[in-house]
């Protein structure tokens, strides 16, 4: 994902809004570079998993709807990911048709309600349905309805999924336009090629021999988790919008930086920890582990209103 890499960089070295501190990450490398926590995929046992194709298109579906998950009054009087997950888990233990392409262009809000059990509107009900419409349309009419076959079609390699979902898929074309640079970002099509690697285990769907370039998934929870490290330093009026629980605009030089900025320290901390330890970590193995830091200590986030995370 070099395109990721490079322009998250770009905003690094021209942010105004957001430093990515390096004594923070030389600080945080220390600690863990002897022993990185390793953090198992489905550590919650949230998870739909049958070791074949229908699992490739339960997680197609979970990514495609896989954002916004905050307007509540606090993060868990809403739908959250846990629920979003086990939801469609249920559902596709209950009908396993439940994902067929057909079936997904059919969706209506009230009936994907009723099928994650959610009693309310769910956040963004209309671009969620919308998106759902897409996937379906779309696997139908290049892919023979299957998920699986992106996956086929990509050759083991993960860089090649990402840009199969994001050229197929406009939904997933996670990306902005900063100081007149466009930044790539990506976060639901990376996540869905990691989520595949790791419910695989590497193997058989899982099987990339790329997984490497897969960078972290720029959502609302690793960035405060790295302002907490020390890792992120905000501006005294960007730290009050969080702290306050202000909206902070998608496409916003803030919602930019706050999210680049996080691609590029999670890679100045995996070039580190190669040069102190002699290990090789991937992007995708400290994503998680600063992700489940982030859902157990429940950190004020930032809120941007989007359908990409
Ligand atoms: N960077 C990053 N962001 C991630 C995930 C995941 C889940 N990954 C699965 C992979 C293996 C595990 O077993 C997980 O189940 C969700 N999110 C994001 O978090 C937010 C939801 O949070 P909350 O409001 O608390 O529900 C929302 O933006 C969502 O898109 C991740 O791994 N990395």
């Amino acid at each position: 994902m070099e395109e990721v890499r490079s322009s998250s960089a770009w905003v690094a070295t021209h942010s105004s809004h957001v430093v990515v501190d390096s004594t923070g990450i030389e600080k945080v490398v220390e600690n863990i570079k002897d022993s990185i926590p390793k953090v198992e995929w489905d550590y919650e046992g949230i998870h739909y998993f049958d070791n074949g194709p229908l699992t490739v298109q339960y997680l197609f579906v979970l990514d495609a709807l896989n954002f916004c998950f905050w307007p509540g009054k606090t993060l868990y009087e809403d739908l959250n990911y846990d629920h979003l997950a086990s939801g469609l888990k249920a559902a596709l233990q209950n009908d396993k048709s439940a994902f067929d392409a057909d079936r997904l262009q059919k969706y209506t809000g009230s009936q994907l309600r009723e099928l994650l059990k959610w009693p309310r509107p769910l956040p963004l009900e209309d671009e969620r349905v919308r998106l759902l419409h897409e996937v379906g349309l779309e696997l139908e009419r290049n892919f023979g309805g299957k998920a699986s076959d992106l996956v086929e079609l990509s050759g083991k390699s993960a860089v090649k999924l990402v840009s199969l979902v994001t050229r197929h898929f406009p939904g997933f074309r996670d990306h902005s336009v900063y100081k007149g640079h466009q930044v790539f970002l990506y976060k639901r099509a990376q996540i869905f090629a990691a989520d595949i690697w790791g419910a695989f285990k590497g193997q058989g769907y899982g099987e990339f021999n790329d997984i490497g370039a897969i960078t972290m998934f720029a959502d609302y929870v690793v960035p405060a988790v790295l302002q907490q490290l020390g890792v992120l330093k905000y501006s005294s009026s960007l730290a009050s919008t969080i702290e306050t629980n202000g909206e902070i605009g998608s496409g916003t030089e803030e919602e930019v930086e706050l999210r680049a900025c996080s691609v590029y320290a999670v890679e100045k901390m995996r070039e580190l920890i190669g040069i102190k330890s002699g290990k090789q970590v991937l992007s995708v193995e400290l994503d998680l582990w600063l992700w489940s830091v982030g859902v157990q200590s429940a950190l004020q986030h930032h809120r941007t209103l989007s359908i990409y995370y």
